[in-house]
């Protein structure tokens, strides 16, 4: 366990993000009115923060209906674009959670290479050995040797048992595997691993495809859910990722890592608003702990540099 509650790392991952923010908005509030021209610095100011145009324009309309009779403040802003972006948060957050029936639960990670994935799925095992949860990995991913390797010190490190093969193998036929094995041990939850090849995009569809294929005659429900990992770093290329797999994987829920890492983290609503994926976790850091089920009302006011609700 790390020593740093939650919610501070929380506020520090999104730091970069809150600070940009107040930088785009700074040199606003000496103004007295909120008339047509501040609203639209400040919409700007939001649009510039990775927010995307449809979350600013809404920020905008609520705060020109609201009356500022005793100024318009920083914090006062702040507290408007939390409330904001906490409601467009709210219907996405949904957390990967394992239904009683059937078992294995079958969760395909999906996402390009160095977004993230090999240590989403270490965090996300460990979040459901937390509940107690049985669970066996997969390394999908043949394409690269090193991606199997880094995979199989993960499942050591947190102690759960791994499905390998040759590099270069059939991924399908490690799922094929791993299903059977969670099956005849009665574990709970298999994670897969897949290959981020999208500059083969056909190729990564026709291995999806068969991985779904022999998923589908194990146990016609599987896989349960494909989430898509993504880096927060890119930016607004994160939202063309989910275009794309959405497309080749048939994506059912995100989970967005690196916001620790980046002032882009407000892409995080942007998504939210342009897909309304489920969005079941966020990652702000590199360590097991660092990813946790998503609470919308925590990052819109870590986002929006507001003070928790805990702390006010
Ligand atoms: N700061 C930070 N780093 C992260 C986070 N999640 C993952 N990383 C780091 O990002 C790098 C890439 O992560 P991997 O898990 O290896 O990514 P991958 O998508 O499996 O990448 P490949 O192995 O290249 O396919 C590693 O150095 C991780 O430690 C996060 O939430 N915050």
């Amino acid at each position: 366990m790390s020593e740093t509650p939650w919610l501070e790392r929380l506020r520090g991952g999104f730091k970069k993000t809150s600070d940009r923010l107040g930088d785009n908005l700074t040199g606003l509030f000496t103004k007295a009115v909120l008339d047509e021209a501040t609203l639209d610095e400040i919409e700007e100011a939001l649009i510039a923060s990775d927010l995307g145009p449809a979350t600013a324009a809404k920020v905008r309309d609520r705060l020109a209906s609201e009356r500022y009779e005793r100024g318009l403040t920083e914090a006062g802003v702040r507290e408007v674009v939390a409330e904001e972006l906490a409601k467009i948060l709210a219907p996405v957050a949904t957390p990967l959670e394992i239904d009683a029936f059937p078992r294995p639960q079958v969760i395909l990670v999906v996402g390009v290479n160095g977004s993230g994935k090999t240590t989403t799925i270490a965090k996300l095992a460990h979040l459901f050995l937390e509940q107690d949860y049985g669970v066996l990995l997969a390394a999908g991913d043949t394409f690269r040797a090193a991606a199997i390797g880094q995979l199989k010190v993960w499942a050591e490190r947190i102690g759960v048992p791994i499905i390998t093969g040759p590099e270069g193998g059939d991924p399908s036929a490690i799922v094929f595997d791993g299903v059977k094995k969670a099956t005849a041990e009665g574990i709970d939850v298999l994670i897969v691993d897949t290959a981020g090849r999208l500059q083969n995009k056909k190729g990564l569809m026709d291995e999806l495809a068969k991985i779904r294929r022999v998923l589908g005659r194990l146990n016609p429900a599987a896989p349960h859910n494909v989430v898509l990992v993504l880096d927060a770093t890119t930016g607004q290329n994160a939202l063309s990722q989910i275009e794309v797999f959405k497309e080749v994987a048939g994506v059912t829920g995100l989970v967005m890592t690196k916001l620790d890492g980046t002032a882009r983290g407000g892409v995080l609503v942007a998504a939210a608003e342009q897909y309304g994926l489920p969005i079941h976790a966020i990652g702000v850091g590199e360590g097991i702990d660092d990813l946790r089920p998503f609470d919308p009302e925590e990052a819109a006011r870590a986002i929006a540099g507001a003070p928790q609700k805990s702390e006010a």
